[in-house]
């Protein structure tokens, strides 16, 4: 039974904002990419440019590689057995697979946000947000201070938290500990945000605060956010990337993608034909 296409309103990017990929500077260049786990090839050949801050949906049905896609843009799969990457992934430039290139800073270039938020639960929520720069070696309280209530603000907790930093981060509801693993990650400024169904476990509630912080901060992060959830995709993101059985389809404005797709496929997806 065919559907009619998901109605992307509020996703149009702002008549200021630049709808051609194009035309923006890339964060990341990702060519020819393909991953195997053993001899199943998973990702076939990706070609894409992600565009720099701005918000970049990725989507497709379960299984066709979203998340494995994601994890190659920080090397998350450094310790999977049998993986097998192949092709180039840039980060304004650098091969983030050169052998030069130390996994651990590059984590902190581009931090990471799960589906399930994964605040470290014997640490408070101050602990949790400051953790990346105490691993980085950083001791000089006021400037841990100034970090903590800045990763804060820009997660846009600060103020239900600012009266008991030193409580459990675990003690936060869903919504807030979703917002503290936010905070964490941006501790540590890095370039790039990426997000892997950050509000799939969320309530209606705590997924429009968590997708209003997403748009805020694209004017300092570039974002990649795999959603399953095709209106969240149409509410948050600007440029909308379809993925089918491992290879990219198609690639557009979402507002373009969403309402005037190229590709056959795209069609059949956004009008419920897959997954
Ligand atoms: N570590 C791994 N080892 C072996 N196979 C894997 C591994 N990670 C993912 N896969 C396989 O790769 C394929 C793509 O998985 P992936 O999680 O990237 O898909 P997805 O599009 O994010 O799916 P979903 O929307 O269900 O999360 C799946 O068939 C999965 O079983």
């Amino acid at each position: 039974m065919s559907r009619s296409l998901p109605d992307p309103e509020g996703s149009a990017p702002a008549s200021s904002r630049e709808t051609d990929p194009q035309k923006i500077p890339a964060a990341f260049q990702i060519e020819e990419l393909r991953v195997a786990f053993g001899s199943r090839p998973v990702l076939h050949g990706i070609s894409l440019e992600i565009p720099a801050r701005q918000v970049t949906g990725i989507i497709g049905p379960s299984g066709c590689g979203k998340s494995t896609f994601l994890r190659t843009l920080n090397r998350m799969h450094e310790f999977t057995p049998g993986v097998r990457i192949q092709g180039r992934v840039r980060l304004f430039g650098e091969d983030i697979y050169d052998p030069k290139v130390d996994p651990i800073l590059l984590r902190r270039r581009v931090g990471m946000v799960f589906q399930k938020s994964n605040p470290f639960p014997t640490m408070s929520i101050q602990e949790n947000v400051l953790v990346g720069l105490r691993l980085a070696g950083i001791r000089n309280r006021s400037l841990l201070e100034e970090r903590l209530e800045e990763a804060l603000r820009m997660a846009a907790l600060w103020n239900e938290v600012k009266d008991r930093l030193h409580a459990p981060g675990t003690e936060l509801s869903g919504g807030q500990q979703q917002r503290l693993c936010i905070a964490r990650a941006l501790a540590v400024r890095p370039e790039v945000l990426l997000m892997d169904e950050p509000c799939s476990a969320l309530d209606p509630i705590a997924t429009a605060q968590i997708e209003s912080l997403i748009r805020d901060l694209r004017e300092h992060y570039s974002i990649v956010l795999v959603t399953h959830n095709l209106q969240e995709a149409g509410r948050t993101a600007d440029f909308t990337a379809f993925f089918l059985e491992g290879k990219l389809i198609e690639f557009e404005s979402t507002k373009k993608l969403f309402t005037n797709p190229h590709q056959k496929q795209t069609e059949d997806y956004l009008t419920g034909r897959y997954g």
